[in-house]
């Protein structure tokens, strides 16, 4: 990947209320203004514990969701009812109160193996979530973002610009379920980017990640190093 600068604005917060606050107005906000210019918005999002009470805030905020399409950055390859599925995270945290009026379109396939979807993926989000206008990314302590894990052997796959699938299927080496991820084109072609972290120790990680070039050990820096903007928030 060429070298290029790091475009990130990173906000720091003095606590997580504050920073669910902001974050939550200002993805409202977005969606909001998607909406007003083309009739629809979408939103995907991020698995894990962090963006939990931010889901929570965000379905109980009043905008018109039956004209958003929410979506996801990434799942395990279960079941959508099984307790680690990020479709059931999602079902049970966001699509709730206002915001059960939006659309979703997942990424498990009944039937078929993550390694027999990646294809069936790419074509339903083109047809159905993309372009992508607000995407929020999380990071793991091991500086994994989506699903895609430091030193994985379908890294260069992911991290290939020309790669036209906007979904690639991961083995972890360090996490449990196969996966489904979008690639780092996929990402980057989100008009709005942010990437949500707590803690001291993702700070540090983060940190590391912005002066990091091998974007193999720390594949957070592939997206940050990148001429987009990204949004980071912290607390
Ligand atoms: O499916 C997933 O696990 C997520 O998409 C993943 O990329 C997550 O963002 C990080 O693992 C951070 O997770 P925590 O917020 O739980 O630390």
């Amino acid at each position: 990947m060429e070298e290029v600068g790091t475009m990130t604005n990173l906000k720091k917060f003095k606590n997580k209320e504050e920073l669910l606050e902001e974050l939550s107005s200002d993805i409202v906000e977005l969606l909001q203004d998607e909406i007003e210019e083309k009739g629809k918005a979408s939103l995907l999002v991020s698995g894990g514990s962090t963006p939990k009470p931010l889901f929570q805030k965000l379905s109980n905020i009043d905008i018109p969701w039956e004209k958003v399409i929410i979506s996801l950055v990434d799942d395990r390859w279960l079941e959508p009812t099984h307790k680690d599925s990020n479709e059931l995270l999602v079902k049970e945290n966001l699509m709730q109160n206002f915001a059960s009026k939006a659309k979703f379109v997942g990424m498990f396939i009944e039937g078929k193996t993550a390694y027999e979807s990646d294809e069936d993926c790419s074509l339903t989000y083109e047809d159905n979530v993309f372009p992508f206008d607000v995407i929020i990314l999380g990071m793991g302590g091991d500086s994994h973002t989506a699903s895609l894990f430091p030193e994985n052997e379908k890294l260069k796959e992911a991290y290939d610009l020309k790669n036209e699938n906007l979904c690639i299927s991961i083995k972890p080496d360090t996490a449990p379920y196969d996966r489904m991820s979008l690639t780092l084109g996929a990402i980057l072609s989100a008009k709005n980017i942010i990437l949500h972290i707590e803690g001291e120790e993702k700070l540090k990680v983060y940190e590391e990640a912005l002066n990091s070039k091998d974007i193999f050990k720390t594949p957070i820096s592939a997206v940050l190093n990148n001429e987009r903007l990204i949004e980071v928030y912290h607390a």
